[in-house]
């Protein structure tokens, strides 16, 4: 039976030193501060913001909260970023996704200062991080990187699998696995022999955004399991991509969903604004 890897205990241990070091900061006279933008009325998108400004609460960072009508135009939202840029209170800047359809996103997340941008989205930090210098990481594959370190998870030499090609998963996650001299294959819906890829790896990211479509048999005997999808089924039951159930007799680890993966993404939010705001210091 796998160890279930306790995303929201690594999270609150994570938090615990970030609000220490926020602490730190601020009798250097700087509060980090997160300024975070919802745009419209999807139901998932505000609760995941509260949760983000909840936990700046908590952490002692300030964040400016913008809740803006589904309506809002691209140009308004270029002039509260371009604002948000000049804002030295301000260290990061987050735009929460998606976006509504009269918005192009990458003219958003571009129009971003990458020195601001707290989610890692922006091109300039996308080419930072696959040229193995990163300034800002995006979130939630930091945060699989941060749990399979503190699990002891070495990735040097080490099959990792990949299932999804996402600019906010799939592909950052593989660049910071190769990082550590992984050998990483990315898998999306065009590959043939899915189950047979996925069962050469040792360590199995899946990030596909489809509930429980990673089959148990799927997983090689003592796999490391990192289950980052989080998929709503029926009223209020959360799955993941993997069948945790299944997968769990195989594994020798696996995240379990909710409570693995997505507390860490905002746990890494919360670092990124800090390290922001340090840098400023
Ligand atoms: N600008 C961004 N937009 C989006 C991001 C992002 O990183 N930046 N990621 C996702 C949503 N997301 C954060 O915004 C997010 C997803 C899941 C969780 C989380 O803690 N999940 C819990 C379950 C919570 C629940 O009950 O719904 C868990 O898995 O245990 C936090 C943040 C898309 N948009």
């Amino acid at each position: 039976m796998a160890k279930v890897i306790d995303g929201k205990a690594i999270a609150a241990k994570i938090r615990t030193e970030i609000s220490a070091g926020v602490q730190e900061l601020k009798q250097k006279g700087i509060t980090p501060g997160l300024a975070v933008v919802l745009v419209g009325e999807d139901p998932a998108s505000r609760v995941y913001v509260s949760m983000k400004e909840k936990a700046c609460h908590e952490a002692g960072i300030f964040s400016d909260e913008y809740k803006l009508s589904a309506d809002t135009s691209e140009a308004d939202l270029l002039a509260l970023v371009d604002k948000l840029n000049n804002d030295p209170k301000i260290h990061g800047i987050l735009v929460q996704l998606p976006l509504p359809p009269q918005i192009d996103t990458e003219k958003v997340l571009e129009a971003i200062s990458p020195l601001k941008d707290a989610d890692g989205f922006h091109p300039y930090n996308v080419g930072r991080l696959s040229v193995g210098k990163p300034l800002f990481q995006p979130c939630t594959p930091y945060g699989v990187m941060i749990m399979l370190q503190e699990e002891g998870v070495d990735l040097n030499g080490k099959e990792v699998v990949v299932i999804g090609r996402s600019n906010i998963v799939g592909k950052p996650v593989a660049m910071m696995c190769l990082a550590q001299n992984a050998t990483v294959t990315v898998c999306h819906s065009r590959t043939r022999d899915l189950a047979d890829v996925v069962r050469r790896a040792d360590v199995v990211i899946a990030a596909v955004g489809r509930p429980e479509m990673v089959k148990g048999d799927w997983i090689k005997e003592g796999a490391v399991v990192i289950d980052v999808g989080v998929n709503r089924v029926g009223e209020k039951k959360l799955v993941g991509d993997v069948d945790y159930a299944a997968a769990s007799e195989r594994a020798s680890a696996i995240t379990p969903v909710p409570g693995g993966v997505g507390p860490m993404t905002i746990t890494m939010l919360l670092y990124n604004t800090l390290e922001s705001a340090r840098r400023t210091a």
